[in-house]
């Protein structure tokens, strides 16, 4: 494409070099060897992008977008914006077609709950025959193909393209996690949303954001870039701040609720471990809805998607079965082991609020222990530590036996993180032991059970590596799970 074509709609300076040449990809990444790229400058948390323009210049870029004055060959166009990451998600809309034009994007924000929003939400426009992509914490869905990637939402270079992939393919709908990472580093920027649905906030990702109030208002960012709807949970405080803060939007505000007043609620809700019923009642019908993950959370969430479903026309018919439909959300709930009264559960939990909300979901179920196993995963922070505290408080009260593991300690002081876990659950007189190698811990947490116990492994959900130091292994809970069932002898 054109460079002055990439560049349509934007406010910048041509600093040196010239517009009219083609450009073959945007990169900004200076390590990848791509001719007649275009170069973007990011000022990164750790180094600086307009450092490595040199290399990436050696490596086939013709032209760089940077926002402070740099030094280069003068055959390369230099083009000067306030700020790389927005300008990055322009060009990169720009280089594929602004794809959000031609399908309809919703996006899903909040700590808790996105990528179950997202499967319930896939499945109800698929029954109505609506062709729909997902680009989430689980992978990119396309044509239903299963795509890597390491972040929920992926950078807008990669965003965009998956994007036009879907558009080109004639999806109607791509259904986004929007994590607050991506809102604060403007990776959806010149995205169009036509629906946005808040779920709620809980104390996490406060090393970016430092406080609630800041990881609030980087969340609030998708709703005032959305057209047609914005979805909110008003049994969250943070979504009653959030719908006071859109009185005066012209995009219309739908809330959801089981507790506080909602257009969208749910009332004679009927929980079992297998799953939940309850009445849905719409502004415009009631109608029986059936899902098959248990607990108030999957209540909730599968009322955010019954909101945004309707918000787009979707009727009650296609809603019913593609709730229905969804028996299995990778590492959400899930049971990895089933046999009589015992068994396993993978979960994804990995908040206070979240490990409080999952373990209160077994309690009315499980006859015999809950025996949780889990670790905390935060940095040594201030904001870490309360986070080791509230996790801690929770296993105390709500399990009845922990086994404190690791949970991806990077180069975090693991001993720190071990004894501030620890601290907690002894200061709330909870039992527990600690088994810092996770594969051990599962093992020993299914050595110990008895027939009529449960065993919740909380935090990793879908994940398959285990991050210790700089070293990354793979790890599957459920594979060490199977294998630990094959000789467990109950007594
Ligand atoms: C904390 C965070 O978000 N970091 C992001 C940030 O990294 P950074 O600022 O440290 O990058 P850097 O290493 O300083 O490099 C700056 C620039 O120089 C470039 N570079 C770097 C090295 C080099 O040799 N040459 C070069 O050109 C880099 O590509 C980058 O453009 O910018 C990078 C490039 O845009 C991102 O890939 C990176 O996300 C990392 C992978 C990450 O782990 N992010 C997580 C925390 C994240 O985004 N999580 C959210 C939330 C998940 C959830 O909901 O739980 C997510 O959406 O996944």
């Amino acid at each position: 494409m054109r460079l002055s074509n990439i560049l349509k709609d934007m406010e910048y300076d041509l600093v040196q070099g010239t517009l009219d040449q083609d450009i073959s990809e945007i990169i900004f990444d200076s390590r990848i060897k791509q001719t007649n790229s275009l170069f973007i400058c990011i000022s990164g948390f750790t180094l600086d992008g307009h450092d490595k323009a040199e290399e990436a210049i050696q490596n086939g870029a013709v032209a760089v977008l940077v926002e402070k004055d740099i030094h280069v060959p003068n055959g390369v166009t230099v083009i000067k914006v306030e700020n790389t990451r927005n300008a990055m998600a322009k060009v990169a809309s720009n280089f594929n077609d602004n794809p959000s034009d031609d399908i309809n994007v919703i996006g899903i924000t909040g700590t808790n709950g996105k990528t179950s929003i997202t499967h319930f939400l896939k499945s109800i426009l698929n029954e109505a025959n609506h062709k729909t992509g997902v680009i989430g914490t689980l992978g990119t869905v396309i044509d239903d193909e299963l795509i890597p990637t390491n972040n929920t939402t992926p950078e807008s270079v990669d965003l965009q393209k998956f994007l036009k992939d879907m558009a080109i393919t004639d999806h109607d709908y791509c259904l986004i996690e929007v994590s607050s990472h991506s809102l604060q580093l403007k990776r959806v920027a010149h995205t169009k949303f036509s629906t946005g649905i808040f779920t709620n906030l809980s104390p996490d990702h406060l090393e970016l954001h430092k406080t609630m109030d800041e990881y609030f208002e980087a969340k609030a960012q998708l709703f005032t870039m959305t057209e047609k709807a914005n979805i909110i949970n008003a049994d969250d405080i943070y979504g009653q701040r959030l719908i006071e803060q859109l009185r005066d939007s012209n995009v219309k505000t739908l809330t959801y609720g089981i507790h506080e007043k909602a257009d969208f609620y749910a009332s004679d809700i009927e929980y079992s471990l297998e799953g939940t019923s309850y009445t849905l009642h719409t502004p415009f019908e009631t109608a029986k809805i059936n899902i098959h993950l248990p607990g108030e959370i999957y209540v909730s969430n599968s009322l955010a998607a019954i909101a945004a479903a309707y918000s787009n026309g979707i009727a009650i018919e296609a809603i019913q079965t593609g709730l229905a439909n969804v028996s299995n959300i990778d590492g959400r709930f899930e049971t990895v082991y089933s046999s009589g009264n015992f068994n396993v559960i993978v979960d994804f939990a990995h908040t206070e609020d979240a490990l409080q909300k999952t373990i209160s979901i077994l309690k009315p179920f499980v006859k015999g222990n809950i025996i949780l196993v889990f670790g905390v995963y935060a940095d040594m922070s201030e904001n870490g530590r309360d986070k080791r505290y509230g996790m801690g408080r929770v296993a105390a009260e709500y399990a009845d036996f922990s086994i404190v593991t690791l949970d991806n300690p990077k180069n975090h002081d693991i001993e720190t993180i071990m004894k501030e876990t620890t601290d907690a659950i002894e200061r709330n007189k909870g039992k527990f032991i600690e088994i810092r190698d996770r594969e051990k811990a599962i093992q020993y947490a299914i050595e110990i059970s008895e027939q009529d116990d449960c065993i919740l492994l909380a935090g990793k959900g879908h994940e398959t590596t285990q991050v210790i130091g700089d070293e990354e292994i793979y790890f599957s809970e459920k594979e060490i799970v199977q294998k630990a069932m094959e000789t467990k002898v109950f007594q």
